[in-house]
């Protein structure tokens, strides 16, 4: 995507394997966003798996993008089994959520393993190129995809109207390798005219909306306003709200959907106020393994995230704060699941999916077989 004139992914090559140099990879380190943009590299499996752990990178397809080059990273100077198998451990164990982790990881371990040693080093930096590469590309097709639904909204409105779409979190470029998953529909939309408006919820407590969604589509140029997270409700109330399009870490065979926590309060809500609720996600995010979304690990990450928040003063200074008494206990749950019956469809590389096992399995049969 272009920022300033420039253009960016999340992740890149800086350095293929040479004669006696190992690879390294190129990251926009998000925990820096937005007030800085700080890009930092990579060059052993322990950067890619803290890279992920601490999330300086996040979003389910740049997850997996970056296990894909954390096993490259892995195999510079032990190509075994051993090393093979603890790469995987060590990728697999940074996040539990995001089935993006599991498929690429499985991608590359099955690519590698039929391979002999000498082999693997470079096959697993192309393979990790083309996941790259490819989600570059799907995400561009889940654009298109979500162009059309937005198209059909723009018809219904009077000239000087905007179609008011609402996301939760960051499911923007910044989750992806580029385009992003429930962005993509609005960038194309962007691209071509359409006048939209975007209600960003802050999502708390790690704000990736607040610091990333709304630095990603301010950089764009997306019309857009940010607002706190119980504010959703209200707007729907008073038909505010024409579309929601999220994201998702993990989406069942059968349509539950995981994703960021308060998705699941906004899908209710778009239920009460019949408001649309889409689930915009690559191939790679549906865990064909499993039916009800109750069965995907739900993150619990550290009570310091809901109790400190961030920022920039006034002088410029990147600061943190507690917001709550320092001995107040706190629960932390990344995310939540939003039943299939409270969603609308899910916006594919494939085109618009409904949100059912018969119809996921029949776009997606080629899949299942590959499922673990
Ligand atoms: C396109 S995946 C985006 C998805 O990932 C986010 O989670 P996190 O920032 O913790 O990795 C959030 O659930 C987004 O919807």
């Amino acid at each position: 995507m272009k920022v300033d004139g420039k253009d960016w992914r999340t992740i890149w090559v800086e350095r293929l394997p040479a004669e006696g140099e190992g690879g390294a990879v190129g990251i926009i380190d998000q925990t820096k966003l937005p007030h800085r943009l700080e890009t930092i590299t990579l060059s052993t499996l322990d950067d890619a798996a803290v890279a992920i752990s601490d999330m300086l990178v996040r979003g389910a397809p740049l997850i997996g993008a970056t296990a894909a080059y954390g096993v490259a990273l892995a195999l510079r100077d032990d190509a075994s089994d051993a090393r093979l198998s603890s790469a995987y451990d060590t990728l697999y164990a940074t996040r539990p959520t995001a089935v993006n982790l599991r498929w690429a990881l499985d991608e590359m371990l099955g690519l590698l393993k039929p391979l002999r040693h000498a082999e693997r080093e470079a096959a697993a930096w192309k393979r990790a190129g083309e996941i790259a590469n490819d989600d570059v590309a799907i995400n561009r097709q889940i654009g298109e995809t979500g162009l059309e639904l937005i198209r059909s909204i723009a018809a219904t409105k009077k000239p000087g109207e905007k179609v008011n779409i609402l996301t939760h979190c960051n499911a923007g470029w910044l989750a992806t390798v580029d385009w992003g998953t429930a962005t993509a529909p609005i960038y194309r939309a962007h691209e071509e005219g359409i006048d939209i408006h975007v209600w960003v919820d802050e999502t708390r407590p790690r704000n990736q909306g607040a610091y990333l969604t709304a630095w990603e589509l301010g950089k764009a140029g997306v019309d857009h306003h940010l607002i706190v997270d119980n504010t959703g409700g209200h707007l729907m109330q008073h038909g505010m709200v024409d579309l929601v399009i999220v994201g998702t870490d993990r989406t069942t065979a059968s349509g539950d959907v995981c994703n960021k926590i308060g998705t699941y309060l906004k899908a209710l809500a778009a239920h009460d106020n019949d408001v649309p609720f889409y689930v915009a996600l690559p191939s790679s995010t549906i865990d064909f393994t499993i039916d009800s979304g109750f069965d995907i690990p739900i993150e619990e990450r550290s009570g310091r995230e809901v109790s400190i928040v961030g920022g920039i003063t006034a002088e410029g200074t990147i600061v943190e704060v507690q917001i709550s008494p320092t001995d107040t206990p706190t629960a932390n749950y990344a995310f939540d699941v939003t039943p299939a019956r409270l969603v609308t469809g899910l916006i594919t590389e494939r085109g618009l999916v409904s949100a059912d096992r018969a119809a996921i399995a029949e776009r997606f049969q080629d899949r299942i077989g590959n499922a673990a």
